[in-house]
This record gives C-alpha cells, sequence and structure tokens, in this order.
C-alpha cells in the first residue's frame, strides 16, 4: 500500500487522502502545491493526511493546495471519514479524529455495502471572539464591521469554527464578485491567519445560499467549515432558525447550531479515484 491515494469529493470539494504510515517521502510546502495542481499532481483543493492520534481514534492534518495547513475542514472531515470506513480503518460507524481545530466525532449515516455516502460531523463550537479567530478588530466581536478594500467597502461577520471565517451578506450573489475581491479580502491585515471568505444570501429562515473564497484555495465549489460559520452567523443576528441548509454551487449542506452554539455538518461525500504516485511524481516531489 506504500503511496496509495484515494481521491474523492463533498459537493465537489475535492481532496485526496494520504496516510503517512504509507508515504515513502515527507510532504512540504512545495510537493503539496505539486501534488495538489491538476496538471502536474493529482489536482485537488487539498491534501487530507492520516496521523496518528493518542487523544482521539484518528488524526488528520489538513493542508490547502498552496501548502499551508488548515485546523479543520469539513468536507475533508466527511471524506476522511469515508476514506477510514471504506478502507476498514474503523470498524464502526462512530469515532473521533482529532484535527489542529479540535476532536470532533464523525459518524457515518449511510452506507451500502460497506462503502459510506453520507456523513454527520459534530464540529464543535461557533467561537465570536475576535483574539480567538483571531481578527485585529476593536469591539470583543467583529459583527457588522467595515473592511475597506480597494473598490468596496463591506460589512464583515467573523467567526471561528476551528479556522477563521468571515462571512459578507448580499442581497444577490454575484461569482465574478468573488473571485474579483476574495484574495484580497483574504489577505487583508485585519486576519493575521488569513481568513476563509462566504458572501451569503439569505433565501429563508431555513435557507442561506453561499458564494466561497478558500483561505490558500481560492474559489471553491463548496466547503462545509463555510457552511459552519455561515449557519453560526445566520443564527447569531437572528437570521435564521437554528436548523438550516446551505447551498453551494457544488451542492446543499445540512447545519444545525444548538442554543451553545455546537454545530452539527451532515452531508453527501463520493470517491472519485483510489490509486498509487507514481515513482516519477514522487522524485519530482523530492526535488522540492
Ligand atoms: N474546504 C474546507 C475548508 C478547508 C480549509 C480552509 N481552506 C482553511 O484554510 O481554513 C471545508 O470544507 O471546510
Amino acid at each position: 500500500m506504500q503511496n496509495f491515494f484515494v481521491k474523492s469529493h463533498g459537493l465537489g470539494n475535492d481532496y485526496f487522502v494520504l496516510n503517512e504510515a504509507e508515504l515513502s517521502f515527507k510532504l512540504n510546502e512545495k510537493n503539496i502545491q505539486l501534488l495538489c495542481d491538476v496538471h502536474y499532481g493529482i489536482g485537488s483543493d487539498g491534501i487530507l493526511l492520516k496521523v496518528p492520534s493518542d487523544k482521539a481514534d484518528f488524526g488528520l492534518k489538513i493542508y490547502n493546495p498552496d501548502g499551508s495547513e488548515a485546523e479543520k475542514s469539513g468536507n475533508g472531515l466527511r471524506i476522511f471519514a469515508k476514506y477510514l470506513y471504506d478502507y476498514s480503518h474503523t470498524s464502526g460507524k462512530k469515532f473521533t479524529i482529532e484535527t489542529l481545530g479540535g476532536i470532533v466525532t464523525a459518524e457515518v449515516t449511510r452506507e451500502t455495502k460497506g462503502i459510506a455516502s453520507q456523513v454527520k460531523v459534530d464540529m464543535g463550537k461557533a467561537i465570536f471572539d475576535s483574539h480567538q479567530i483571531p481578527v485585529t478588530c476593536d469591539s470583543p466581536e467583529c459583527l457588522d464591521h467595515p473592511l475597506n478594500i480597494v473598490d468596496e467597502t463591506y460589512l464583515i461577520n467573523c467567526v471561528s469554527v476551528g479556522n477563521p471565517h468571515c462571512v459578507i451578506l448580499r442581497d444577490r450573489l454575484v461569482e465574478g464578485e468573488i473571485l474579483k475581491h476574495g484574495s484580497e479580502i483574504e489577505n487583508h491585515p485585519m486576519f493575521p491567519h488569513r481568513i476563509n471568505v462566504q458572501f451569503a444570501k439569505v433565501i429563508s429562515r431555513n435557507e442561506v445560499e453561499i458564494l466561497i473564497w478558500e483561505r490558500g484555495a481560492g474559489y471553491t465549489l463548496a466547503s462545509g467549515s463555510s457552511s459552519c460559520a455561515v449557519a453560526a452567523v445566520m443564527v447569531k443576528k437572528g437570521l435564521t432558525d437554528r436548523v438550516l441548509s446551505l447551498k453551494m454551487p457544488g451542492g446543499t449542506l445540512h447545519i444545525e447550531i444548538d442554543e451553545d452554539w455546537n454545530i452539527r455538518m451532515i452531508g453527501e461525500v463520493r470517491e472519485i479515484a483510489s490509486g498509487y504516485l507514481s515513482d516519477e511524481l514522487i522524485a519530482d516531489a523530492l526535488c522540492l
């Protein structure tokens, strides 16, 4: 199984899973960029690396395609849970996973003949404290706070769900607008760890539509942690109920936020391919 990978997606947000114990080389910022490149590597929105954990059943490291490490990923967690279940790393349907952004519980909620197709994740708590997110803001919570960029001022709402997010309410969602401003917001000096960006439009008390610009990845078709962040902000602002559907270009996720700000996410997950990294790709990765 040396250098075995499994590529999967959650609503078009694609990752491939590697097992550190089976890798013949060490991942670094540069070779992660190569592996995630669609022309020179496997191509993906990030890498999920299975690592040992002494605090949870499994450990997970999450890498963005620019080589940076993320604290958490909602789609990444569902994809990783499916990998653990499908490839017999676990016999149970419910298990814990340690990430840089905390320990979460994942549960396979739909499967056929040992292949998982839907996973529920208890993602942990939404945190609005500016220091913890982190966001450089003069208020303890950064809600409806103006953010000036080159030719626009947006009102931002910041939250951490283990990783940092900046939610901007819009009356109309225009893909070109997030493509134009996403990188500038992500890298704004207000965000010492950079930030994930969502443009969000409320459809009803139970439905919100979003567009996503991910830190370290750019525009993506879906994002689990972004959905959780938007849901938390909507509940905080009293704009929706606590059970809601998040509609993204890649599909819909279902999110629940309880009275203590614990977040639960449930959604689909699909495998795309599995195989072995070629010796040629590994040789190139070793040069970086
Ligand atoms: N696609 C993810 C989010 C991945 C991490 C993010 N880019 C970050 O740097 O925080 C998801 O589904 O949550």
